[in-house]
């Protein structure tokens, strides 16, 4: 594996509105020292991808950005979302989720009718007249466009669904929500290419009303749908810039091989 010196990095700052950003993330597993001084900002409305290779770091830094890490991780440094450090003990980690959805790399629908698990986690939150329920489940299906191919099949098993419809149905299920961001984990890297191509579309329309950074190995993905990508390597933010630049022109060598193939 070639050398770089990870000390060496360009991280651009946001000038446009930020929806999240991060000042000195540190993870350690146990002994594992996972991700080092984290610190770039994420600007609303733009999907930012997180790339680099196995290993690198990047779903851990994605879990740190909704205290998804809590219980397996010692996560510092300061996480700011609304101007509250939400890395604080004092925060409410159930209300950070709800503001900042997940959707991981397996479809993890629950063993529910399509309805149920989207109106579980609204009961839940206290949501209970029928109406509004109701039109949470259409919006949420629309957005995530799955409401065409299930809208008389609402009562159906989620399980009986395709791998493709299963993970537009999380993504339903999380903005059915109403979060702010959503954090996605290679959200496709289990569907084949049509499902993919549908998720793919999804996020970019999802992008107009929702904050979006996902985590992918798959540069064509990064290329195609971001806006802004970052490049991790051995748990240190590389390089960070518009998708168009780091793709085309960027800085940092380590970036440049990784993004041209000549990388390890
Ligand atoms: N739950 C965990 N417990 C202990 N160590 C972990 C855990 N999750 C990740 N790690 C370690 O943290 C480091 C970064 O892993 P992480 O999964 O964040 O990388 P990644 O870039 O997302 O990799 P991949 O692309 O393979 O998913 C690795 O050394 C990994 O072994």
């Amino acid at each position: 594996m070639k050398e770089y010196d990870l000390n060496d990095n360009y991280i651009i700052d946001i000038t446009e509105k930020k929806a999240l950003s991060t000042k000195d993330v540190q993870v350690h597993y146990g002994n594992n020292h996972a991700l080092f001084n984290a610190s770039m900002a994420f600007p609303r409305y733009k999907i930012t991808a997180l790339i680099g290779a196995s290993g690198c770091g990047k779903s851990t830094y994605l879990r740190c950005l909704n205290r998804m890490n809590d219980k397996i991780a010692t996560v510092d440094g300061q996480i700011f979302y609304r101007d509250l450090d939400i890395n604080s003990p004092k925060i409410n980690v159930y209300e950070v989720r709800q503001h900042i959805g997940m959707v991981f790399q397996r479809p993890n629908p629950f063993a529910k009718s399509i309805k149920d698990n989207i109106t579980f986690a609204l009961k839940n939150s206290g949501i209970t007249k029928k109406a509004d329920l109701e039109e949470r489940l259409e919006q949420s299906l629309k957005g995530a466009a799955l409401w065409d191919e299930v809208k008389d099949d609402l009562n159906k098993s989620a399980l009986a669904l395709s791998g493709g419809q299963q993970q537009r149905l999380c993504i339903a299920r999380s903005i059915a929500m109403r979060p702010d961001i959503l954090l996605l984990d290679e959200p496709a890297s289990a569907l084949d290419p049509i499902s993919t191509s549908k998720i793919e579309e999804t996020l970019h329309v999802l992008s107009k009303d929702y904050t979006i950074i996902i985590v992918t190995h798959n540069l064509q993905q990064a290329s195609r749908i971001s806006d802004y990508t970052a490049f991790l390597h051995l748990g240190h933010i590389i390089e960070y810039n518009k998708t168009a630049k780091i793709f085309t022109h960027p800085k940092i060598r380590a970036t440049e091989d990784y993004v041209s193939g000549n990388f390890g």
